[in-house]
């Protein structure tokens, strides 16, 4: 099976690879650079945002397709906001929907989403039999994923979010880029969070990122059986 992880930043990739045994070999390729761990698992730190998230992933699926060796599977993975108390800092995340919150146009009636315009598409879905695999795995909560290119600071957004996404659990930068460029190559794309911190008023005091880090790892300690046997069992092919 293989898999390409795309996480935002080297310190959140590198939580991902201590996950695996073995040593992991760096390859350079046009736009992205992978780092292969055991197992068929290509690692990429694919940048902060959605867009150079969607650029790095999408190299890194192109590049494998013309290698007649595409990916089985795409994940999101890194740390993020979580809506509180649903998703307490050091909880783990995965999306049961991959949604872009802040796509779309201000209008007089409020946030209007790109769909409602006419185009787009604002929402990916990960396959629901890994979803619920991941859950029994790790422990982790399922839940929408909201995507937003700016991290919310304040309560009033926080809660502004909430109200329009009552289901979502985290908010982070990345998810829907890997999701687009995902659906593009025709992948399934998951994604994975932990939380290391509260979506709500800015506290930079209270990030938890090394614990958010050190649960990364030990979720993808726990994934690689349920991927496997996703793969073999539940997935289309
Ligand atoms: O400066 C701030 O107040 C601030 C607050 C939270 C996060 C940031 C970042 O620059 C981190 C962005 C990075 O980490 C993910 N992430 C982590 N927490 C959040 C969040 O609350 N909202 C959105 N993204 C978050 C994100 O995926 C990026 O990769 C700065």
């Amino acid at each position: 099976m293989r898999v390409l992880v795309a996480t935002a930043v080297p310190v959140e990739r590198d939580a991902v690879a201590r996950a695996f045994e073995g040593p992991v070999h760096e390859v350079r390729l046009p736009g992205v650079t992978l780092h292969q761990a055991t197992g068929g698992y290509d690692l990429v730190a694919a940048g902060v945002g959605p867009a150079l998230a969607a650029a790095s992933t999408a190299a890194a699926l192109t590049a494998a397709a013309l290698d007649g060796a595409p990916y089985d599977l795409a994940v999101s993975a890194g740390i993020a906001g979580g809506f509180q108390p649903d998703a307490p800092v050091g909880s783990l995340v995965v999306a049961n929907e991959i949604t872009a919150a802040d796509l779309g146009a201000e209008t007089a009636d409020g946030f209007a989403p790109v769909t409602e315009l006419g185009f787009g598409t604002v929402t990916h879905r990960p396959p629901e039999p890994l979803v619920r695999g991941v859950v029994a795995a790790t422990g982790a909560r399922p839940g929408a994923v909201l995507t937003v290119s700016t991290v919310t600071g304040t309560a009033a957004r926080a809660d502004a979010l909430r109200a329009r996404h009552p289901r979502a659990l985290a908010e982070a930068m990345e998810g829907f880029g890997v999701a687009e460029a995902a659906a593009a190559h025709g992948v399934p794309v998951l994604e994975i969070r932990a939380v290391s911190n509260p979506v709500g008023p800015r506290d930079r005091a209270g990030w938890r990122i090394g614990d958010a880090l050190t649960a990364l790892t030990e979720a993808f300690g726990k994934l690689t059986p349920v991927l496997k046997s996703w793969n073999s069992h539940d997935r289309p092919h």
